[in-house]
């Protein structure tokens, strides 16, 4: 019986990529074709190293005794999730997301072995300088519910023999797996990143397959801050992670220091996209070399971390990002409104001073969007600003005007929402939550204090590059100035490179703040503005329908950047986009279940090229746990989570347009494309933000776009009546 097993970096890291099947957990052997690693058993401890590990190598031990995977309710998410830990300890660029609510004592950490979402509340306990070995980690226990973390002696002797064991697994003939030996259990599998871009080399992008524009964008030089503007499709990320490679290179061959940050919204874009990216330009991965030192390829939070350490301090942001925040954040944001709305001062002046948007949205029966409103203003206002009440800022937020574009509130209504905001932040603290806005805001003083004036010069960046800047907050876009180099850029301006699409932006987080007196300014300087228009992800169909969508957008004065749809496609045509009307939703998602599990049967690339988009959150959390669902879909409830596409195989992708931003699928069912949510009564910035969605999601498409409606939510959005009627979307 295997007692433990002992994996060491190079492992670690190819294992991570991999795709892992329960297999692997009855024997723990695997097939591995590129034989890039060493495998063997020694005694009861089964060990995988790189061909050239030493005896100095820094070692994962876990201890299968007490973490009896195998019989763990998910055990290879378990696994994966030790893996990680241990990476943490000898990769100080990895992270541990806060959703796995880590804790830590000396040396000792705690993390769930499963979402939050699981019905489970397992934990695992790991010591990451067992023995006093600095680097290696000892996985050693698992409890039902949370512990103390020094509760479990970790078993010592276990530890020591397969430590003790570690020489004769380095020296002894390497062990042949044979496939016939029947364990596929891991399998190769290549990053997202490289699935989106193929394993195209960089010099075959500069030579041949880069646009233009893109290459205007890719040889703009570290002097000054550059904007990259262009449809869902066009290639910025592509752009973005070419630039970043070409400056490494660059910058190595002729010895000159550069550090470099990629800065996204998501962790799981910065890993699965950008970096999967990089390694299908250059499979080698000389990058990574130089990359360990000098490239930082991640989010703010992830910066922020590594610069004011919450996680060792025990401190658990909250992302608002994925289905798990927003759910509680609506929670808290909705008693709240309740324990507000009831006070007598708040009843007694409701109906003379309120103003008339909110006096509607205050009515009971709307109060789904009342709270969709309030996270809104939260997200792109009061905590981007970081706005308390009683402050200057909180009278300057009453008074001052408010942007065209924004929610129309006047003092009252203002005031209200900050009594609501006060209520929800201390309910936060109570729960022992910071808000990821609030960390931001300390980053942002952490930039300005003297301790990082000193490091700036060691720590900070000679170009910063940053994708998605439009879901980006004032908040958040205020912290990239300061993170350069002293030296960085000429005359104060900065080399900063942002990517966007503002009409992808379904709060209006990206662009509160942004309107004058010059859009999109950044205290980086004046920005020159290189704009993409070759779509190379959607067919000429799909295009088509996409620009059509785009004439229902209301008009934005945002100095020209709220452009119309200038998308044209580079592919080969497809069929055009058709919506299908149900009675309910139940035979909705009956029909959708049934036709997207078919496709994920048979189409090229399995389940992970097929994804149904869900636009409205409720029924997005019906659906996802609707038993008849079951066993068909992987959920993608968060953008952290799109790694899990890897294990898609034939089950279908099921998620909502701001977790699959950035991704892209053969085929793609959008649902619930409904009037009962389109409806311009509920504000026309609230129906902005859904026609955001909707382009978001339908952006994600390929090759073949399907939406769907039900009656039962008054049947397909009127916006939809254009397309219907230039023919760009069909009635199915
Ligand atoms: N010049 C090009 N030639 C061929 N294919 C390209 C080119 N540029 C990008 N692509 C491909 O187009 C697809 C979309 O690219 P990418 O994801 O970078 O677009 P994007 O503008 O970031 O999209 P979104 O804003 O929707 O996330 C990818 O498969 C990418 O490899």
């Amino acid at each position: 019986m295997i007692e433990a097993l002992v994996l060491d970096q190079s492992a670690i890291t190819l294992f991570s990529r991999s795709l892992i099947l329960d297999s692997f957990l009855d024997n723990f052997k695997i097939h591995d074709s590129s034989d890039r690693l060493k495998q063997g058993t020694q005694g009861t401890v089964r060990y995988f190293l790189a061909k050239n590990a030493s005896l100095e190598t820094p070692i994962l031990v876990l201890n299968l005794k007490q973490i009896d995977l195998k019989s763990a309710p998910d055990g290879r998410k378990w696994f994966q999730r030790i893996m990680r830990v241990a990476l943490k300890s000898m990769d100080k660029n990895i992270v541990i997301p806060a959703a796995w609510a880590p804790y830590h004592e000396g040396s000792r950490i705690s993390i769930y072995a499963e979402g939050l979402n699981s019905t489970t509340d397992y934990r695992l306990y790991f010591d990451t300088c067992p023995r006093g070995d600095d680097g290696s980690v000892f996985a050693f226990a698992v409890s039902e519910g949370p512990r103390r973390l020094d509760e479990h002696e970790p078993e010592w002797d276990l530890y020591r023999r397969a430590k003790e064991g570690l020489l004769e697994a380095i020296v002894a003939e390497p062990e042949v797996v044979t496939p016939e030996d029947g364990q596929f259990g891991i399998t190769l599998a290549e990053p997202i990143g490289a699935q989106i871009a193929g394993m195209i080399s960089l010099q075959d992008w500069l030579a041949r397959r880069a646009t233009v524009p893109q290459l205007k964008f890719i040889a703009s030089p570290l002097t000054g801050p550059v904007r990259l503007k262009g449809a869902a499709g066009t290639g910025k990320t592509q752009a973005i992670a070419i630039k970043a490679l070409k400056e490494m290179r660059d910058a190595n061959e002729a010895s000159r220091a550069l550090r470099l940050a990629v800065i996204t919204h998501s962790e799981a874009l910065a890993d699965e996209v950008i970096l999967g990216m990089l390694y299908a330009m250059d499979p080698a991965s000389e990058w990574e070399h130089f990359a360990a030192q000098h490239l930082f390829v991640g989010t703010l939070y992830k910066l922020a971390e590594r610069l004011l350490n919450y996680e060792g301090k025990g401190l658990k942001p909250l992302s608002l990002d994925g289905r798990e925040g927003r759910e509680l954040q609506r929670i808290l944001i909705s008693d709240a409104i309740d324990s507000v709305r009831t006070r007598p001062d708040i009843l007694l002046t409701i109906e003379e001073s309120a103003g008339a948007e909110l006096k509607r949205l205050l009515d009971p029966e709307n109060s789904d969007h009342l709270i969709s409103e309030i996270m809104n203003e939260f997200a792109s206002i009061i905590d981007a600003d970081n706005i308390q009440k009683g402050s200057i800022e909180a009278e300057r937020y009453l008074k001052s005007d408010r942007e065209g574009h924004s929610f129309s509130l006047n003092e009252w209504d203002r005031k209200f929402l900050l009594d609501v905001h006060e209520i929800y932040s201390d309910e936060l603290l109570e729960q022992d939550f910071m808000s990821m806005d609030q960390m931001i805001s300390d980053l942002n003083k952490y930039l300005a204090s003297h301790a990082w004036r000193r490091l700036r010069q060691e720590q900070g960046f000679d170009a910063i590059l940053v994708d998605e800047y439009h879901f980006f907050n004032r908040n958040e876009a205020a912290s990239f100035h300061h993170l350069f180099k002293a030296t960085a850029g000429i005359d104060g301006n900065l080399p900063l490179f942002m990517a966007y699409d503002l009409k992808q932006g379904t709060s209006d987080a990206g662009l509160v703040g942004r309107t004058s007196p010059q859009f999109m300014a950044t205290r980086a300087g004046h920005s020159d503005l290189v704009e993409l228009t070759e779509v190379f992800r959607s067919t000429p169909e799909i295009a088509a329908f996409l620009q059509s969508i785009d004439g229902s957008f209301p008009a934005l004065d945002l100095e020209g950047e709220w452009s119309t749809y200038a998308g044209k496609s580079q592919l080969e045509h497809g069929d055009r986009p058709t919506l299908k009307t149900f009675a309910t939703n139940q035979a909705l998602i009956d029909h959708v279940f049934r036709s997207a599990s078919e496709s994920a049967h048979s189409i090229d690339g399995g389940g992970r090229q097929v994804a149904v988009i869900c636009l409205n959150e409720r029924l997005f959390d019906v659906y996802r746990q609707a038993g008849r669902g079951k066993g068909l879909h992987v959920p993608v409830v968060s953008r952290e989570e799109m790694a899990e596409l890897k294990y898609a195989r034939r089950k279908f992708v099921l998620s909502m347009p701001e977790y699959v931003a950035g991704l892209q699928f053969e085929e793609v069912h959008l649902i619930n494309v409904d009037e009962a949510d389109f409806d311009i009564k509920h504000g026309v910035n609230a129906q902005r933000r859904m026609i955001s969605r909707l382009y978001l999601g339908a952006s994600r498409a390929r090759n073949k776009l399907y939406l769907h409606s039900a009656n039962e939510q008054r049947g397909p959005a009127k916006i939809l009546t254009g397309s219907l009627s230039n023919g760009t979307l069909m009635q199915g």
